[in-house]
């Protein structure tokens, strides 16, 4: 069965003119480089104008039914939430007035029906994914998912303008699921922010910590506040995410439990903070993607990250460090490289007459550097890493957050 953007895809690919266009786009943009061309591409079917934009709406909506029912991963209780049959009316209304043309100046674009930015976060009103979005777009209206997945999807559907969603934390690591979901979809990043996560460890009012038998919370949050949880002897459990652990504390007035979370949170759902700055480190960071239907045009005139995912053509002795090499030699700095198992191929079975059978696990890797797509070192860089690489998808070209980190401030509040 097809799914949403699919569909969109589909009926784009026959409408001449926007294949026309994208090629016009790709004489400017690409010199060469054919990965870059491909994503804005992408872009161009989802901004043809009205017709194709409305047709792709309308079949969402008819296929919302499917869409729910395949996604195994997808709550309905959150698509009832977000109120489709208005939503979409909404966005009809505006999509007859959009002008398309992609600007050079498109770093943030507005959103076209009118109203404020919608932003669609992971969690509910207190979790830090919720102050990320507000700090990546500052006006916006935060929009709460139960799940990631349905976060992506929130903007796939029309039903958000952007999401923001986490990828790695200075303490926890990595945010595998949204590797994996990166993939999946078919959003671009179009930016990226910082912040400062504070913990608090928040229980009912009047109840002291040593009356805690188990703490709840997201987890990251969880994993972030080790040494505090082991000192404390506590059984940990594991819930959506640290805002809503301190509102089922709230609802089911448990007086045994705890929750990590924020200072807000604490706020929001009445709740006292037993213990304050619970993380491991006080210099606890999680990095957040800002994710669109449409990719921006890359700057050079300020500091660009540029995300890809590859997976290498043959896998022989060095030929991930000569794919690499693609950046050293054109002194394009790495800061993330992520590998995770290609679901679609995940085991590569080699028979070795004399010893046997040699299984080797598949990988994606997932690589962010430091330049924009609009210099010609990364356009020559990725023409190279083609050599190398069977399949590369861009994830993105976008301006690295040069803000500076809130000092694990209580700036969740
Ligand atoms: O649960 C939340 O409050 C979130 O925003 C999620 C999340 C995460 O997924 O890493 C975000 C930041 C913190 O690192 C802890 C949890």
């Amino acid at each position: 069965m097809l799914r949403s953007d699919d569909m969109a895809l589909q009926g784009c690919s026959n409408d001449g003119a926007v294949t026309a266009r994208a090629m016009d786009l790709s004489g400017v943009l690409s010199n060469g480089d054919l990965a870059y061309v491909a994503c804005v591409q992408s872009a161009e079917w989802q901004s043809a104008g009205p017709t194709l934009s409305s047709q792709c709406v309308r079949q969402a909506e008819k296929e919302n039914g499917m869409i729910v029912n395949q996604q195994d991963e997808i709550s309905n209780r959150k698509l009832e939430k977000l109120d489709y049959d208005s939503t979409f009316r909404e966005t009809f209304k505006g999509l007859v007035t959009l002008p398309k043309p992609l600007s050079i100046s498109d770093l943030a674009k507005p959103p076209t029906h009118g109203s404020r930015l919608k932003v669609a976060y992971q969690g509910v009103p207190g979790a830090y994914s919720e102050l990320a979005a507000t700090k990546a777009y500052p006006d916006c209206e935060a929009v709460p998912c139960d799940q990631f997945e349905e976060a992506f999807q929130a903007v796939e559907l029309w039903l958000s303008d952007r999401a923001v969603l986490p990828i790695e934390n200075s303490l926890g690591g990595s945010i595998h699921r949204n590797y994996d979901l990166l993939l999946r979809h078919r959003l671009h990043i179009v930016g990226e922010v910082q912040i400062g996560v504070h913990h608090c460890l928040l229980g009912l009012p009047g109840v002291k910590k040593e009356q805690l038998k188990r703490v709840i919370s997201h987890p990251q949050a969880l994993a972030q506040c080790e040494h505090t949880l082991s000192k404390l002897g506590v059984a940990r459990e594991a819930v959506d995410d640290t805002a809503g652990a301190a509102q089922y504390i709230t609802d089911n007035n448990l007086h045994d439990t705890g929750a990590i979370a924020s200072a807000r949170a604490a706020e929001l759902y009445g709740l006292d903070i037993l213990a304050d700055g619970i993380q491991d480190d006080s210099g606890n960071v999680t990095r957040f993607l800002m994710l669109a239907r449409e990719p921006i045009i890359p700057r050079t005139d300020r500091p660009f990250k540029t995300s890809i995912v590859f997976a290498l053509e043959m896998e022989q002795p060095g030929a991930l460090f000569k794919a690499l090499s693609a950046f050293a030699l054109r002194d394009i700095n790495l800061t993330k490289i992520e590998s995770r198992p290609q679901r679609n191929r995940p085991l590569r079975v080699v028979d070795d007459f004399n010893h046997g059978v040699a299984k080797y696990f598949a990988y994606m890797f997932y690589i962010d550097f430091e330049a924009s797509m609009a210099e010609r070192r990364a356009q020559n860089a990725l023409g190279q890493l083609q050599e190398f690489a069977g399949f590369l998808r861009m994830l993105g070209s976008y301006p690295m957050d040069m803000t500076p980190i809130d000092p694990a401030s209580r700036s969740a509040s």
